[in-house]
């Protein structure tokens, strides 16, 4: 692998924050450069197409996949990810294959992108599926990342009904694999599970303030029984389980069409187009990087702990806060407009992540401000290319 000198621009720098080189724990051979990482996403030449200048694209076959761990086959786990073409879905994906474990994706690709696992297509470890997760299957594997639902607000309203069934029949599926194949089965919750909290910061036996008709719902509901359908099935089933609660989470691979708070302002400031504030931007939210995320999900996997844990970073912005930041950081001269409020939107969030540092030594390590770097640069190549 070509060694990659790391971003010119290094915001982190200036406000004397460590710049992360390195993600992941050696315990659990989850420990990997950024650089690695970063060639996947961010790569340095376009080995795999070719843009002509009659506006054409020619994608080649790749001859050589990213290096991966070896790992025996007694430690080499066979891990169902569903929803692993999607944002979260891929990086873990990236991850578990980089520590040599054999990975299956499933995905209906209604957010997901076959674009975001491509460099692994073909791969003797890897198998991709076209499989909703609404229906049945059967595999035989040792763990199981349940991650299959649309998470941005507007994708989740989009079809609410179909988020439910996604949510209820799809981890009553995943849970019934699980059970027959006695696969270790973790769910990927929500900090939506709090509703628009009277507790702040937000810890894990806080038991939510969800409206239970209101147009979050189909989502906050169809995590929380989620939740509860995992738990019934460890009291009733005897099946491993653990529930990770995600906070917002950002980096590259956000669909630009996602419609959640930092694709938006990102793709906003890079068209030259006004910010988009719903409500007065007083509201609050604590934004996480994306390999954090994947740091605490895998370790979360690899610990014993099966009480739901918090995964979230807690530097905390005003949304105001948030889209004058990304503004400077683009370099953009656009203005902010301020839009009717969502409905339910929450007011404030914060994790409380005691609980991840004390059960999973995990804490975030990306600076807010390294992570949004990185994105904005995936973003502008993205734009470059014409993708977006
Ligand atoms: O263009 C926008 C988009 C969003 N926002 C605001 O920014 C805040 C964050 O909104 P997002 O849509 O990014 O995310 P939300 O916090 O509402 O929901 C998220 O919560 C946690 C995750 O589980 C989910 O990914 C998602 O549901 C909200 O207050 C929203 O109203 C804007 O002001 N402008």
């Amino acid at each position: 692998m070509t060694k990659s000198e790391p971003p010119s621009e290094r915001p982190d720098q200036q406000r004397n924050e460590t710049y992360v080189d390195h993600v992941g724990d050696p315990a659990i051979g989850s420990d990997v450069s950024l650089e690695w990482l970063r060639d996947l996403y961010l790569p340095k030449t376009n080995s795999d197409r070719t843009f002509l200048d009659d506006g054409t694209v020619v994608y080649q076959a790749q001859r050589t996949y990213p290096p991966v761990r070896q790992l025996s086959p007694g430690k080499r786990e066979r891990i169902l990810v569903t929803g692993g073409a999607g944002f979260v879905g891929s990086h873990l994906v990236d991850r578990l294959m980089w520590m040599g474990h054999e990975v299956i994706v499933l995905d209906n690709f209604f957010t997901g992108s076959k674009r975001n696992v491509q460099h692994w297509i073909g791969h003797p470890h890897f198998e991709l599926v076209s499989h909703d997760v609404v229906d049945p299957f059967m595999i035989e594997v040792s763990q199981i990342y349940h991650l299959a639902c649309p998470a941005s607000p507007p994708h989740y309203q989009y079809n609410p009904t179909k988020t439910v069934k996604t949510s209820v029949m799809g981890t009553i599926n995943m849970l019934g694999l699980a059970k027959r194949t006695k696969a270790r089965f973790l769910l990927t919750s929500t900090s939506e599970v709090y509703g628009d909290p009277e507790e702040h910061p937000q810890k894990e036996t806080y038991w939510g303030h969800v409206n239970p008709i209101g147009p979050r719902a189909c989502y906050d509901e169809g995590k929380r029984i989620a939740e509860t359908l995992t738990y019934s099935y460890m009291r009733q089933n005897d099946v491993d389980v653990r529930v990770a609660r995600i906070f917002n989470t950002f980096g590259p691979r956000m669909s630009p069409a996602d419609g959640r708070v930092v694709s938006n302002f990102i793709m906003q400031a890079i068209r030259g187009e006004p910010l988009t504030i719903y409500g007065n931007g007083d509201q609050t939210r604590s934004f996480q990087y994306i390999h954090d995320l994947v740091d605490g999900l895998i370790l979360l996997m690899n610990k014993p702990y099966t009480e739901p844990v918090n995964l979230g970073n807690t530097e905390e912005y005003t949304i105001k806060e948030f889209a004058e930041s990304i503004r400077d950081k683009v370099d953009a001269k656009v203005p902010i407009k301020l839009l009717p409020a969502a409905m339910d939107d929450p007011k404030k969030r914060k994790p409380d992540i005691t609980r991840a540092k004390r059960y999973l030594n995990w804490q975030p390590r990306f600076s807010v401000r390294q992570g949004l770097q990185e994105t904005i640069d995936w973003f502008k190549l993205q734009a470059a290319e014409g993708a977006i």
